[in-house]
């Protein structure tokens, strides 16, 4: 019997590596594009590019739908050609990924070239990436947001924060060095909570001033050094609405961009229902409540057009389905009717 279970493990086990097999050679190829300086270079000749400009990533309409293209090498030297400093530009990539046959993507900011030629050489445009994540595939969207957050972070950590000295970029964009101080630099991401919280048969969605009319979110907020994701949650939860957190479950995670990179630590939290009396922070908040179940299914339905009302009002409405507070609502949703 145990012979027979043996062999059976050990043919899941060779299954099992073939099934990842392509997975893990495609992550250990990027870490060694990562490591070895000459062996990026040389990928960087046979590679695919992403563009953007000013950190817009650049986008092809094709009938109803937004393309992201890849540029490949030989294209670039063909865009790049006009400009004096060529070289120097490939040599300002990052790597952001590569396909499964090895073929290695870099991404580009072209934001000291001419903008409208590249657009009509190319036919499409740079867009904003609030707008460009909503109408791109859904595949597309976390690349789009990881380039740019890269790109933005290289932009914005050119000298080191020591000695004052330029720092230079490894080919793969995974870090930077200043060689008169030897410090290192990575780039940054910082962890942000966000909390979906409960009372057992309600939820608590939040909106700050700055949010378009009628939208409502869960709460967030960056951690603090030396913080655990729950004692974020729980410190972030007091401070905005005034409530303490029972238990929490951690959901899922996003990378998100905005404002500079973000890691989203999505979590539910549940808050004893005797004591759900809000007390918002409204330096931060402007709205805080309870929504019911049937008001979050009404919700979702709504878009930001539809939500507008004759006397200029907005009814209430929540973040789009790329957005991890959107998977938190939903989540919800189906706990709160399987428990019906
Ligand atoms: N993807 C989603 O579904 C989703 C939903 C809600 C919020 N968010 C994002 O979460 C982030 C944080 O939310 P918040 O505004 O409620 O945070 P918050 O409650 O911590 O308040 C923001 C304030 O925190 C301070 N702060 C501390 N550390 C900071 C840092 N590393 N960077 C910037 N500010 C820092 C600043 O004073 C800032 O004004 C925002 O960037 C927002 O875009 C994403
Ligand atoms: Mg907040």
């Amino acid at each position: 019997m145990a012979a027979v279970y043996q062999a059976l493990h050990r043919r899941a086990s060779s299954l099992l590596c073939r099934l990842h097999s392509t997975y893990v050679r495609k992550m250990r190829y990027l870490n060694k594009l990562k490591e070895d300086d000459s062996l990026c270079r040389q990928a960087q000749t046979s590679g695919t590019f992403y563009l953007f400009h000013n950190l817009s990533p650049f986008l092809q309409k094709a009938g109803r739908k937004y393309l992201v293209p890849q540029l490949s090498a030989a294209e670039m030297r063909r865009i790049l050609e006009k400009s004096p400093e060529a070289e120097q530009w490939m040599e300002e990539s990052v790597l952001v990924g590569c396909s499964d046959e090895h073929i290695p993507h870099f991404a580009l900011d072209l934001g000291a070239l001419e903008k409208s030629v590249i657009e009509s050489e190319l036919q499409g445009s740079f867009t904003d990436l609030q707008k460009a994540l909503f109408v791109v595939d859904g595949k597309d969207s976390p690349l789009l947001a990881s380039a740019q957050s890269l790109l933005r972070w290289h932009d914005s950590h050119q000298y080191c924060s020591k000695t004052g000295q330029p720092t230079q970029k490894n080919p793969a964009g995974s870090k930077r060095v200043c060689q008169a101080s030897g410090i290192t630099y990575y780039p940054q991401v910082s962890p942000v909570v966000i909390t979906l919280v409960s009372d057992g048969s309600r939820c608590l969605l939040a909106r700050q001033p700055s949010f378009p009319p009628g939208m409502f979110t869960a709460l967030s907020g960056f951690c603090d050094v030396g913080e655990t994701v729950e004692e974020a949650v729980r410190r972030e939860v007091a401070e905005e609405v005034g409530l303490e957190v029972e238990s929490l479950l951690y959901s899922a995670s996003q990378h998100w961009p905005f404002p500079s990179g973000s890691l989203m630590l999505g979590c539910h939290a549940l808050v004893g229902a005797q004591q759900a009396e809000i007390s918002m922070d409204s330096l931060e908040l402007e709205e805080a409540r309870w929504f019911g179940l049937e008001e979050i299914v009404e919700g979702l339905k709504r878009e930001p057009r539809s939500s507008k009302q004759d006397d200029g009002s907005s009814l209430p409405w929540f973040p789009p389905k790329q957005a991890i507070a959107h998977q938190l609502i939903r989540e919800w949703v189906r706990q709160q009717s399987a428990q019906a």
